[in-house]
C-alpha cells in the first residue's frame, strides 16, 4: 500500500486503545471511590460466526477495561421466553450495570421485544426506545455505540466539537442502529444533517456536497471517488465480507483506495469505526455503572 493511503487514514484502532485506556483508569478509581467494579452481561444466541467474534472482542476489551463481564450463550433454537427470562434476571442483578443482545437474534425471536425488555439505565447499546427518545429530545441518554464512535472520532479529528458546527454531514443509511441516531449525534453537534437512503434521487450529487460524508448501509465499495468532494471528511461503517482473488476480504462502503485520493481524511476497514464501536461499549458501561450508583441522569460522553 503506497504512503499516501496512511497520510489521511484516522486510525480507529489507535484511538479505540486510547479510549479503553482512559476507561480503565476511570474503572480503576471507581473501584476506590465506590468500591463497585461495573459489570457487563453479553447475551449471544445461536452460533452466528461474526456475532461470535464481535462478543469475542468485547469480553476481551472489558477485561483490558477492568469490568467484570459475563458472557451468556443461548443455543440456535432457544424459545423467546427463555431470552425473556435471562433478562429479567439479569435485570435485576444488582452487579450487572449493563446489557447488551448481539444482533442479529436468529428467526423467529423478536429483537424489539427483548430491547424494550432490557432496563433503560442497563441499555448500553442505547436502543431501549426510552434511550432513543432521550437522543432526539436532545436529552443526555445511553447513545448507540457505532454513532458515539463516529462522533468521538469526529472530534479527534477536528480537535474538538465546536468544530463541526455548521459543517454539512450527509449520512448515507437510515437504520436505527447507526443512521437515525448519529444523525441527531451531529445535529446536536450543530451540523447541518441530510439523510439518503435507497430512495433518495440523485444520491451521488448530494453526497458530493457534503463535508462530512458517513456511509452505513452495507454495500460494499458503494462510495466511489466521484461521489465525494475534495477535502471531505469519510466515516466508513461499513463491514463487508467479499471474495477478491479466491479469498475472503473485509471492505466498507467506501471504495477506499480512489476515495482516499480526494478526501481529506478516512476511516479505514477494518481498523476503522469497528474497534470504536466496542471501546464506546466500554464507555457506556462505566456511565450505566456511575448511573446507577449516583442514582443520576445520563452522563454526557
Ligand atoms: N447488540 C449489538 N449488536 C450489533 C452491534 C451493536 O452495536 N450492538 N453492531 C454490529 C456488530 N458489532 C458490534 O456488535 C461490531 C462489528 C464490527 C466490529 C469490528 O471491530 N470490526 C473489525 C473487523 C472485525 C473482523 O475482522 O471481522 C473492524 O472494523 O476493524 C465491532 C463491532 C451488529 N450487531
Amino acid at each position: 500500500m503506497s504512503d499516501r493511503y496512511h497520510e489521511n487514514r484516522i486510525d480507529g484502532k489507535a484511538m479505540a486503545d486510547r479510549l479503553v485506556a482512559d476507561v480503565a483508569k476511570q474503572v480503576a478509581t471507581l473501584k476506590q471511590t465506590e468500591h463497585v467494579i461495573p459489570g457487563l452481561a453479553v447475551v449471544i444466541v445461536g452460533d452466528d460466526p461474526a456475532s461470535k467474534v464481535y462478543v469475542g472482542n468485547k469480553i476481551k476489551r472489558a477485561k483490558e477495561a477492568g469490568l467484570n463481564s459475563i458472557k451468556y450463550e443461548l443455543p440456535e433454537n432457544c424459545t423467546q421466553d427463555e431470552l425473556e427470562q435471562l433478562i429479567e434476571r439479569l435485570n435485576n442483578d444488582a452487579d450487572v450495570h449493563g446489557i447488551l443482545v448481539q444482533l442479529p437474534l436468529p428467526k423467529p425471536l423478536s429483537e424489539a421485544r427483548v430491547i424494550e425488555l432490557i432496563s433503560a439505565e442497563k441499555d448500553v447499546d442505547g436502543f431501549h426506545p426510552q434511550n432513543v427518545g432521550r437522543l432526539v429530545a436532545g436529552q443526555h441518554s445511553l447513545v448507540p455505540c457505532t454513532p458515539l464512535g463516529c462522533l468521538i472520532m469526529l472530534r479527534e479529528h477536528f480537535h474538538g466539537e465546536a468544530a463541526l458546527s455548521g459543517k454539512h454531514a450527509v449520512v448515507i443509511g437510515r437504520s436505527n442502529i447507526v443512521g437515525k441516531p448519529l444523525a441527531q449525534l451531529l445535529l446536536q453537534a450543530n451540523c447541518t444533517v441530510s439523510i439518503v437512503h435507497s430512495r433518495t434521487r440523485d444520491i451521488e450529487t448530494l453526497c458530493r456536497q457534503a463535508d462530512i460524508l458517513i456511509a452505513a448501509v452495507g454495500r460494499p465499495q458503494l462510495v466511489e471517488k466521484n461521489w465525494v468532494k475534495p477535502g471531505a471528511v469519510v466515516i466508513d461503517v461499513g463491514i463487508n465480507a467479499i471474495e477478491s482473488d479466491g479469498a475472503r476480504k473485509l471492505v466498507g462502503d467506501v471504495d477506499f483506495a480512489s476515495v482516499s485520493q480526494v478526501a481529506s481524511a478516512i476511516t479505514p476497514v477494518p481498523g476503522g469505526v469497528g474497534p470504536m464501536t466496542i471501546a464506546c461499549l466500554m464507555q457506556n458501561t462505566l456511565n450505566a455503572a456511575r448511573m446507577q450508583i449516583q442514582h443520576s441522569d445520563p452522563i454526557r460522553t
